[in-house]
């Protein structure tokens, strides 16, 4: 009860705080249209009475005031439905906007990886486009109070034990669909994590990303059994609940119809006993359809209510999931030029949920001005590592020192703001394509100069040259007319974005460059190599990079070699050569491969 009311509470001060106006009004055009119910059935009961008494004139007035109460409330009714709608809507949008800024909040990136912040963010997106209904709960709620007043004021001027066997008779009803919707509520949360593979399998099966891969190996029946199966699973789960919710609900309403019947009856007792009225007996028998008819939408209404308040609190569970709390004081601000270098310091590194180490014991010193290439294979750990020196994970153990000063010290947001990064899963903006590079600065995002030298910088020239309308062409299906690159185009559009910030300090490149032919990636690192040295002086900036090839890595000053989480060689191409370790082996293997 408590959360369908912090919920009803929340949700008003939403709609008041995003438009005022078109709340009053809705507040207002409601109450006028729950307020006509019981006053029409007052009308009524006076009507009969004077027909009864032969009161033509009195019958026939009373008779015109109920036509015109009727059409009141048709038409605020219908007025009231407007003005929801269009507060929902922006409401819809607000919460809309909200999760989309939460789930990208966090300074790290270590919420995503929590099972019960994906459990809430499935509900949360599937439940927020609901919002439509929430808030003609909300005021069709309000109004229900209102009108259960003025039922027992009309009620009480009665018979003063209809008064007391109204509000117990709406009890069970309301009380049972609030248990119902806590059950299906409970159902959905224990349903989440199949309904979130089935929803990631249907978006593997309908996005035309995936579409070459799947038609190859033949997977469309495989996808569907699966989603079928997941699905089945999440149905079931809820299908159960809905079944269980649906019997407790037509049992508080059997106990409402009992007291109904039994309202009628005591009436009609009084009537017969001469201590009432036949316009009683009508006045009654309009309300009680009315309080029935009332119940009923209450019910509904409260249901709303109540998932209304399950959803803004789930909004609360995933804003403090994204909430970090600092142990070390954020006290620091980051160098504006690197003199010593950045130090990994006996770091080590579990990612959240698991419990082997990615990173065992990584002492190592990325010096000012180099730059440094990470090379082993598949899953030593050189993207977590990269992931580390970026502020998305905080070391399990050991420190990461920026000239001597512990990365945790400063503020996320200013040493993001000092480095630059294109990663291997980049992101494809669907976009304006000068906006796709120019995101990379968002102070320069409108400056196609800056942008065009990013993407010459990225040997990307060509893609945008080949483009109907250049920078200003809009990239991808969400347009109409939007152009289509391929996946080698996409990933220079996402090296140009990288290099758009001219002297970061930390420039990491964490294979972006894996669709591009090995000499397009050759060129593009001596181009880096280049820019390090021109840097270096002014800044100390140090350019990081992680490839697969040897030809690229073999180009930079310092090659860490990491296996299974641990470095295990460092030094420039001839040294590690001349050692005749790990390095050697990877780079004649790949030589030979190439020979
Ligand atoms: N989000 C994650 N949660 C749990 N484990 C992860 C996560 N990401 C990576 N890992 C694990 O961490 C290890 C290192 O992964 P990482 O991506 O750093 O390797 P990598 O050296 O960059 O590999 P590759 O060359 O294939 O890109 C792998 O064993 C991987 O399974």
């Amino acid at each position: 009860m408590r959360q369908t009311v912090t919920g009803a509470w929340r949700l008003l001060r939403i709609a008041w705080r995003l438009d005022r106006r078109k709340t009053a009004s809705a507040i207002f055009l409601m109450f006028g249209h729950v307020t006509m119910g019981p006053v029409m059935a007052a009308g009524l009961g006076v009507m009969t009475d004077a027909v009864v008494a032969g009161d033509g004139t009195t019958a026939a007035w009373y008779g015109v005031l109920v036509a015109i109460l009727v059409m009141i409330t048709l038409t605020f009714g219908n007025f009231a439905h407007i003005a929801y709608t269009e507060l929902s809507e922006i409401a819809e949008r607000d919460l809309t906007e909200e999760l989309m800024l939460l789930s990208n909040g966090s300074e790290g990136i270590e919420h995503h990886e929590r099972a019960d912040y994906a459990d809430e963010l499935t509900v949360l997106r599937r439940d927020t486009r609901k919002l439509t209904l929430a808030l003609e709960a909300l005021f069709g709620t309000l109004g229900l109070v209102l009108f259960g007043l003025l039922t027992a004021i009309l009620l009480g001027r009665v018979n003063l034990v209809l008064l007391l066997l109204m509000p117990i008779a709406a009890l069970p009803p309301l009380l049972s669909g609030r248990w119902a919707e806590t059950r299906i509520d409970r159902a959905k949360t224990s349903t989440a994590e199949s309904t979130r593979i089935a929803l990631n399998l249907f978006r593997l099966a309908t996005s035309a990303r995936f579409g070459g891969e799947l038609r190859v190996f033949g997977l469309r029946e495989e996808l569907l059994r699966r989603h079928r199966q997941e699905w089945g699973r999440t149905s079931r789960g809820l299908a159960g609940a809905y079944t269980r919710g649906g019997a407790i609900r037509a049992a508080g309403q059997v106990l409402f119809g009992l007291a109904y019947t039994g309202a009628v009856l005591l009436v009609i007792r009084d009537v017969v006993a001469g201590k009432g009225t036949i316009g009683d007996v009508v006045l009654v028998m309009v309300l009680a359809s009315q309080v029935n008819h009332q119940v009923i939408t209450a019910i509904t209404l409260l249901g709303t209510l109540q998932r209304v308040g399950s959803l803004l609190q789930r909004f609360r569970v995933v804003r403090e999931l994204v909430t970090v709390t600092h142990p070390a004081p954020v006290d620091r601000e980051p160098p504006r030029r690197l003199s010593d270098g950045i130090r990994l310091d006996d770091v080590d590194f579990v990612y959240p949920g698991t419990d082997k180490p990615v990173l065992s014991g990584v002492t190592l010193t990325l010096p000012a001005g180099a730059s440094v290439a990470i090379v082993g294979e598949n899953g030593a750990g050189k993207s977590t590592l990269v992931k580390l020196l970026c502020g998305m994970y905080q070391p399990s153990r050991g420190q990461i020192l920026v000239d001597g000063v512990d990365l945790r010290r400063i503020p996320v947001h200013a040493w993001r703001e000092q480095i630059s990064a294109g990663f291997q899963d980049f992101a494809r903006f669907e976009l304006r394509t000068g906006d796709v590079v120019g995101l990379g600065d968002l102070p320069r995002m409108g400056d196609d100069g800056a942008v065009a030298v990013a993407l010459d910088r990225a040997q990307g020239t060509d893609v945008v040259e080949r483009l109907e309308h250049g920078l200003d062409t809009p990239l991808g299906k969400s347009y109409t007319n939007g152009a289509e690159l391929s996946g080698g185009q996409w990933q220079k559009l996402a090296v140009g974005r990288a290099l758009m910030r001219e002297t970061p300090l930390l420039l990491v490149l964490d294979e972006p460059t894996s669709a591009l032919d090995p000499q397009a990636e050759h060129r593009l690192f001596e181009l880096y190599a280049e820019q390090a040295r021109q840097v270096r002086a002014s800044r100390g900036a140090i350019t990081l990079f992680v490839s697969h090839r040897f030809s690229t890595v073999r180009m930079a000053d310092l090659i860490i070699v990491l296996r299974d989480g641990r470095v295990v060689e460092t030094g420039d191409h001839d040294g590690l050569m001349l050692r005749d370790g790990l390095y050697a082996e990877l780079f004649g293997l790949q030589a030979k491969a190439y020979r």
